[in-house]
């Protein structure tokens, strides 16, 4: 198994990769579209409908595969011999940094039903602070799997 996932590891790591740019494009684009949702449309017309639509499209056909995508070959990684060494800070602050996103990611999955059954309670404002979140917790991932400290 050790020596399988050795070989693989390189195409392990660029399906990671792929799976993580399409999970962070929709972290970053579901919250602005509550911003909008949240501010500038009322509920029960066309326009409410359109971004019911949107939110629910972006959250299960892109953002839901590919949070399990991220998942499983970042395992796969870990799993990998030689990739993670538990004494360093490195894997640490990451994994912090990935539950942290995969919180974040269940948090607004929330949100998108709250919107769906009209009882959306978030203003536009603490969305825009809110889609700061997913930045900061980037900027430390890949801080943490480049510079390995
Ligand atoms: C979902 C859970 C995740 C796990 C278990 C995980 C685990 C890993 C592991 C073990 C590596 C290999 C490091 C190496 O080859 O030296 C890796 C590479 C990488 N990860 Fe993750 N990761 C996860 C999520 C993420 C997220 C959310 C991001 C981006 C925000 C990310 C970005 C990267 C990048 C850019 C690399 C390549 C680094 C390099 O080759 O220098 N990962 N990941």
């Amino acid at each position: 198994m050790e020596d399988f996932l050795a070989g693989l590891y390189p195409w392990v790591k660029f399906l990671h990769v792929i799976s993580v740019i399409s999970w962070m494009a929709g972290l970053f684009y579901l919250p602005r579209l509550f911003v909008y949702h949240a501010e500038r449309v009322g509920q029960g017309n066309p326009t409410d409908d359109l971004f019911q639509v949107m939110e629910r499209r972006l959250l299960r056909a892109i953002m839901n595969p590919a949070m399990i995508a991220s998942w499983v070959f970042g395992l796969a990684l870990v799993l990998t011999p030689g990739i993670v060494d538990w004494t360093m800070l490195w894997p640490w602050l990451k994994a912090g940094s990935v539950l942290g996103m995969t919180a974040f990611h269940m948090w607004l999955a929330a949100r998108r039903r709250d919107f769906a059954e009209g009882r959306n309670s978030v203003t536009g404002r603490r969305y825009r602070m809110m889609n700061e979140v997913p930045t900061l917790l980037m900027i430390v991932i890949v801080a943490s799997v480049i510079v390995k400290f």
